[in-house]
């Protein structure tokens, strides 16, 4: 049964939130808001005239009392003509003649209660991962409450929290069913517009927000009601139209920079630093340089009159104290209520704990117009969580530049903000749109600020150009990169310190044309192509290829089998090679653990690479065979294209031998590597991989099949994978070495 979903109340008994009042009473006043708007104007993102459902949720009455209270609060909910569901008691529901039940996943199932309940009763399960959504609307749900969206204190047991990211990650894998969504957790008034925008994903929007204690406990319910009403009508102020690329985009946006770059300087824009104390006189002189007034306060609460200059806040995190954080959080939320630009320099985000759980508080609580960093920054904040980084500075690179346009994008897309990633070419993307810029001087990488003065300097643009983001940062990495160029360019320029003071008045020079309405410095400088992102290449087989539907299928690689199986280092390697080139093809991987509470998650050393949308199931299991009824759902249906799964994992003779057999069954192809699969005893490896061949199984190695999926040099993924070939050609030697022989 369709039901309106946009503000769902769910109730609490507890004396902390009800703070001693009558639920019922609560309850109706918060139906009451929204009475007097509904009339409101249509350019809305969901329509509530109200609160459109009640839970009652109860976690400290007895039955009876629960019994009782229902009845009651139904008399109200029916008044307002909105449906009352029933946390947890079915019995409760059907007792009251309720409209419907909220199920959680250790409640009764789903087929249980549709068996109890009336045929058009409305059911709600609660899910927090891709699979329990996809089982939830595979069974027939109504809709799913998805959470835990943020940290709250209502709920301190929830099993994940998720964020915004997640939650998209969940919308986007249920896109094709027509089943409601509802986030729950730790939403209020200051972050329910971010939610409902950041979680988008591009063909599935939640329908709506569940609210506990930022209604139920307020002062005053019915107006608590009406804010989010009108809050949820209406997009938050930092949201921007879509720019999808046009032929020519590069060109297209060159040509509007020189313009770009007098305006910002008419503008005159202040910038609101945040900054470390090493770099901040210098970014203040940077700024000053190109025409914008700087200010450096670290002080959140400055925040609220600052903002009102309409300028921009830059949130570097390179000398990070344990006030920083409450600090920052302040100013974003000042910022982002005035739908002015915040740029993050997560600097260091890898490096420690500390830092590391700042990025996690910082993400979650606020908007960023843009994210700049270096590679090991950027790959932190897309959450890659054993991304190694020493200090401050930008480490080894371990992305080609097609994944690092490709990382850029998809952080872009999910943030749905503009991400820069910062280097010796420097990728921006706002989720469409990939520029790879090559200006700058290696100098630029020897003065400590240089990068921190980037997001400075985007802060400026950003504030100054507000239809397109992207054109506004890449006007600004234009002026500042070839400002350099023209510095190191000068004769009494000898290295990095002369060099200071000859960038500095270059930007002023710049400016300064710029100002004279003189763009001549800008023409022929610009060094910038469109990056193809690999998405629009991604898994697309050449004619070549005779491997047409890959998946990847990983087998219980589980910490408690490490001492046991024969040569596991090495088939742990070959199959951290194949997840990666999973990620950059874009390969479906679908993942198991044995009886995880057991043996143990998949190991350390493969969970970097579990993250992103190709990944389609990590699902414990008692079964020795991978199909189990999770993953069966996901297959293709048996009319469809069938599968070429490649798989690795262990234990040969068992559970490899039983899912490949399963398959086989099924009418898909399975690839056995060669060195991806291992069993305790070694000889078991021989028999097995033997049977398999004859039952129709094709016996290959990790190489051998990466080149069977490209099947053509002109594969646009051809100079990536190859690539990574190339950097793992001595493990997967050494995996060879040993497996091949048996
Ligand atoms: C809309 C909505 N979503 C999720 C929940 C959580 O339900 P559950 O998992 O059953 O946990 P408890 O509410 O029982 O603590 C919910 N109640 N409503
Ligand atoms: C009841 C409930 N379920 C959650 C889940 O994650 O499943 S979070 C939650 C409590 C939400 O309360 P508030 O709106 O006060 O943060």
């Amino acid at each position: 049964m369709p039901v309106d979903l946009s503000l769902y109340l769910v109730t609490d008994s507890t004396p902390a939130i009800l703070k001693g009042r009558d639920l019922c009473t609560v309850v109706e006043s918060a139906l009451q808001g929204g009475e007097c708007c509904s009339s409101l104007l249509p350019i809305i993102q969901l329509t509530p005239a109200g609160v459109t459902v009640v839970q009652y949720r109860d976690k400290t009455n007895d039955t009876g009392v629960q019994v009782e209270t229902a009845r009651k609060l139904h008399q109200v909910t029916k008044k307002y003509k909105v449906p009352l569901l029933i946390n947890d008691r079915v019995d409760v529901a059907l007792a009251i003649g309720a409209e419907g039940v909220h199920l959680g996943q250790d409640d009764m199932s789903f087929m249980e209660a549709k068996k109890l309940l009336p045929e058009n009763a409305i059911i709600g399960i609660s899910t927090s991962s891709v699979e329990e959504a996809r089982k939830a609307a595979a069974d027939g749900a109504d809709y799913i409450g998805i959470g835990t969206m943020f940290a709250t204190p209502t709920k301190t047991n929830t099993k994940s929290v998720i964020g915004t990211a997640g939650t998209q990650v969940i919308l986007d894998a249920i896109k094709d069913s027509a089943i409601g969504t509802v986030s729950i957790g730790g939403i209020n008034h200051s972050n329910v517009q971010r939610v409902l925008y950041q979680s988008q994903s591009p063909k599935k929007a939640l329908d709506g927000v569940a609210i506990v204690s930022a209604i139920v406990a307020a002062d005053d319910p019915k107006a608590s009601a009406e804010q989010f009403v009108n809050l949820i009508r209406n997009p938050p102020r930092f949201a921007q139209a879509s720019n999808p690329p046009r032929a020519n985009e590069a060109e297209a946006l060159l040509n509007k920079v020189p313009q770009i770059i007098r305006n910002m300087v008419k503008v005159h824009p202040l910038v609101h630093n945040m900054i470390n104390f090493v770099v901040s006189n210098f970014v203040a002189n940077v700024a000053l340089s190109i025409g914008a007034s700087p200010i450096m306060s670290p002080y959140g609460d400055e925040a609220t009159d600052l903002c009102k200059f309409d300028g921009a806040l830059l949130i570097n995190m390179g000398t990070l104290t344990s006030e920083s954080v409450s600090n920052y959080l302040k100013a974003i939320k000042a910022y982002n209520d005035r739908g002015n630009p915040v740029v993050y320099d997560p600097v260091g985000a890898a490096a420690t704990h500390i830092r590391r759980n700042a990025v996690t508080q910082l993400m979650a609580g606020g908007y960023f117009d843009l994210i700049k960093g270096n590679e090991g920054e950027i790959r932190q904040v897309w959450g890659s969580s054993a991304v190694q980084q020493r200090g401050v500075d930008s480490g080894p690179s371990t992305l080609d530049g097609n994944q690092k346009a490709t990382l850029a994008r998809d952080l872009a897309r999910r943030e749905r903000n503009v991400v820069l990633l910062t280097g010796a070419t420097d990728y921006l993307s706002d989720g469409e749109r990939v520029i790879a810029v090559e200006n700058g001087h290696p100098y630029l990488g020897q003065v400590t600020g240089t990068g921190c003065a980037v997001g400075t300097i985007s802060g400026c643009f950003l504030s100054a150009h507000r239809s397109d983001r992207l054109l506004a940062v890449l006007s600004g990495i234009l002026m500042y990169e070839i400002a350099a160029e023209n510095a190191a360019a000068k004769e009494y320029v000898r290295g990095p310190g002369s060099f200071v003071p000859a960038f500095v008045d270059e930007l002023y020079a710049i400016r300064t044309a710029a100002a004279n309405g003189d763009d001549s410095w800008f023409d022929g400088r610009a060094k910038v192509h469109e990056e193809l992102p690999i998405a629009a290449i991604m898994a697309l087989p050449t004619r070549a290829s005779r491997i047409r539907n890959p998946a990847l299928f990983i087998c219980d690689i589980q910490d408690k089998f490490r001492n046991g199986i024969y040569e596991f280092p090495k088939l742990v390697s070959t199959t951290e090679k194949m997840l990666r080139a999973a990620s950059t093809l874009q390969i479906p991987v679908f993942i198991t653990t044995q009886n995880r509470a057991k043996l143990g998650k998949t190991v350390p050393e493969l969970q970097q690479h579990l993250n992103g949308p190709h990944i389609r199931a990590d699902v414990d299991k008692t079964l020795f065979s991978m199909i189990t009824p999770e993953i069966e759902k996901l297959l293709p249906a048996p009319d469809s294209a069938p599968l070429d799964v490649v798989i690795v994992g262990i234990e040969t003779h068992i559970c490899v031998t039983q899912t490949t057999l399963d398959l086989l069954e099924r009418g898909h192809r399975v690839y056995i590597l060669v060195d991806g699969v291992s069993s305790i005893n070694p000889e078991e490896r021989g028999i097995a991989l033997a049977r398999l061949r004859d039952a129709g199984a094709v016996v290959t190695s990790s190489e051998s099949v990466l080149f069977e999926i490209l099947g053509d040099a002109a594969h646009e993924a051809f100079r990536a994978v190859s690539g990574l070939v190339k950097e793992t050609k001595e493990t997967t030697k050494g995996a060879l070495g040993v497996f091949s022989k048996i």
